[in-house]
């Protein structure tokens, strides 16, 4: 079985029936989604909500049911992958493009578990470039005002046209060398105007599954 397959599996053990459960966007997700279709086929009564399109694409042809923020009053746990963990558990999310609903649905969850196999694993964030989502309106502006902050950013492209998030907005990948204080850089990047939100996500984890080198499941974290 694939390392991502393990981890992203393994998160289903935390659904219980009765849950609204927030549903990440990824390659690792996918498997947790696609496990829980199962469930739900099975009789387990939860209801999603998707962080992306192309998760809310998925989970309605595994037979997820969905709600929308309008229906509910909080969620009671959402499962998300990352493209780096770091030892405190700070992320670096967006690899997707889908950081902004991410952060707004992990926010909003009672507990949040991340799932990430070993490569995601870092000592310090910084080796996979931070995507910052900003309006297009003056995005060569807010790419100097995040120039200032100390890296290189670069406007994610899909055959020379700019990438656009589901919410109709730009990334840039941002090359920061490696990033010793996660918390100040996410307040900073969010303090630029035409910045609509980054991929840190500070002390927002409360679960972290992955493996160790012997392929085993290792959980982490305060739940
Ligand atoms: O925007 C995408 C998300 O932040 C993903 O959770 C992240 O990129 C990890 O994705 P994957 O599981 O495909 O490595």
């Amino acid at each position: 079985m694939n390392d991502k397959k393990v981890v992203g599996e393994k998160a289903v053990e935390y659904v219980k029936d009765g849950m609204v459960v927030g549903l990440g966007t990824g390659s690792t997700v996918f498997y947790t989604i696609t496990k829980l279709g199962k469930l739900v086929e099975e009789g387990l009564s939860i209801k999603g909500i998707p962080t992306s399109n192309q998760t809310e694409k998925l989970a309605k042809e595994v037979g997820i049911p969905l709600v929308t923020f309008n229906e509910i009053e909080q969620i009671d746990f959402a499962i998300d992958g990352a493209d780096e963990v770091d030892d405190d558990f700070n992320l670096i999310k967006g690899g997707g493009g889908a950081l902004l609903r991410e952060k707004i649905i992990a926010k909003a969850a009672k507990s949040f578990v991340v799932i990430a196999d070993p490569h995601k694993r870092v000592n310090k964030l910084g080796s996979f470039p931070l995507p910052v989502e900003v309006v297009p309106f003056g995005y060569e502006m807010t790419m100097k005002h995040i120039q200032n902050l100390g890296c290189s950013p670069l406007l994610r492209q899909n055959n020379g046209i700019p990438f656009l998030t589901d919410n109709g907005n730009y990334i840039f990948d941002c090359n920061f060398p490696i990033i010793d204080q996660p918390d100040e850089l996410e307040k900073n990047l969010n303090l630029i105007p035409g910045v609509v939100e980054n991929g840190l996500f500070v002390g927002m984890a409360d679960k972290v599954i992955t493996l160790n080198k012997e392929k085993s499941i290792i959980i982490n974290g305060r739940l």
